[in-house]
């Protein structure tokens, strides 16, 4: 798949002198869920933010659809949907005007059959006459993707989609952006939710103090999570590994009261039958044997403390 989206070195220092973005490059593909994950303040907003067009970058370079989003402004920005994080919608403009006039701001022609579409998909079509400040909080934000939609755009920002937002709510718009993905629009969509990442995203990237940590297709990411650990507590310290143990690769901790054997959760055969075969053969006492599962949410936490201690 071509790159949609190409950020090179991109940085961003803010005036005070603030670096909340500290050479990204990324590649984001057409047609692709990409969710980016970070703790507050990470950059994710001003990432975004640059590529539509809304913050000046302090150096590097974005192009969308192979328009550089300096010197072909207007080209790059006709081509993004935004969904910000804050509601800002006219409060007695009704709902159907709202979306057109959105459209209307790209210069595209009224087109009210896309518009129509856009509304029933949102479950706002029998709201299309109410005034905006008639809507419910989960409603406005409808509003706000509605009006991202309203030009056709081949790229949507979702920044925080779904915070503040109730659980049904939460479902419909995971069930549109995966409808959009399937024609053909690129979702770009930033969260807290680890949980919201591993349902929709195809790549995940991880973001923190204006890095790119990593950025991975999320079946790798849920692979290596897949790994697990039986961990072996003994009664008494091991000096050396005995040997019907040899054959595995366990490791065994400082002290000799633990061993600790990896494996993949995923796998026919985990080749824990036979471990626990050999520690039967080997006569080891065990005083307790739990297994272990990393997270996500262990795995982001471990890179946003290796990013920040720079190892
Ligand atoms: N206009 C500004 N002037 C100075 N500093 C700013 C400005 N906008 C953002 N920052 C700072 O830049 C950093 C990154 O902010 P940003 O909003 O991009 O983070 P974020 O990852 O989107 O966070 P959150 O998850 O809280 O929305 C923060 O420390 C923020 O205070």
């Amino acid at each position: 798949m071509a790159a949609i989206i190409s950020i090179q070195d991109l940085a961003k220092t803010y005036e005070g002198g603030f670096e909340a973005l500290k050479g990204v490059s990324l590649e984001i593909e057409e047609g692709e869920i990409l969710a980016l994950l970070g703790p507050n303040g990470a950059g994710k907003t001003t990432l975004i933010s640059i590529i539509c067009g809304l913050v000046s970058p302090s150096s590097g370079s974005v192009s969308v659809g192979g328009h550089d989003i300096l010197h072909a402004y207007r080209a790059a920005r006709e081509m993004i949907g935004l969904v910000p994080q804050e509601i800002t919608i006219e409060p007695f403009e009704k709902v159907i005007n709202t979306v057109r006039f959105s459209r209307g701001l790209f210069g595209k022609r009224r087109d009210d059959a896309h518009i129509e579409k856009v509304l029933r998909a949102l479950s706002l079509w029998d709201k299309r006459d109410s005034r905006n400040r008639e809507l419910s909080g989960g409603m406005k934000r409808r509003v706000l993707i509605a009006k991202a939609l309203s030009h056709e755009p081949r790229v949507l920002f979702l920044d925080e989609p779904t915070a503040g937002v109730d659980v049904t709510l939460r479902r419909e718009m995971w069930e549109l952006v995966r409808q959009l993905r399937a024609e053909g629009v690129t979702i770009i969509l930033t969260t807290h939710y680890i949980e919201e990442a591993e349902e929709m995203a195809d790549r995940i990237g991880v973001i923190d103090h204006g890095r790119l940590l990593l950025v991975e297709e999320k079946a790798k990411l849920l692979h290596q999570l897949g790994r697990k650990e039986l961990v072996l507590e003994l009664t008494e310290p091991l000096p050396e590994l005995p040997s019907p143990l040899e054959g595995f690769e366990l490791q065994r901790s400082e002290d000799g009261m633990r061993l600790v054997y990896e494996f993949d959760a995923h796998a026919e055969s985990t080749g824990m039958t036979r471990l626990l075969g050999a520690v039967a053969e080997a006569k080891l006492s065990l005083k307790d044997l739990t297994t272990q599962q990393s997270s996500l949410e262990d795995v982001f936490l471990t890179l946003v403390e290796e990013g920040r201690t720079g190892k």
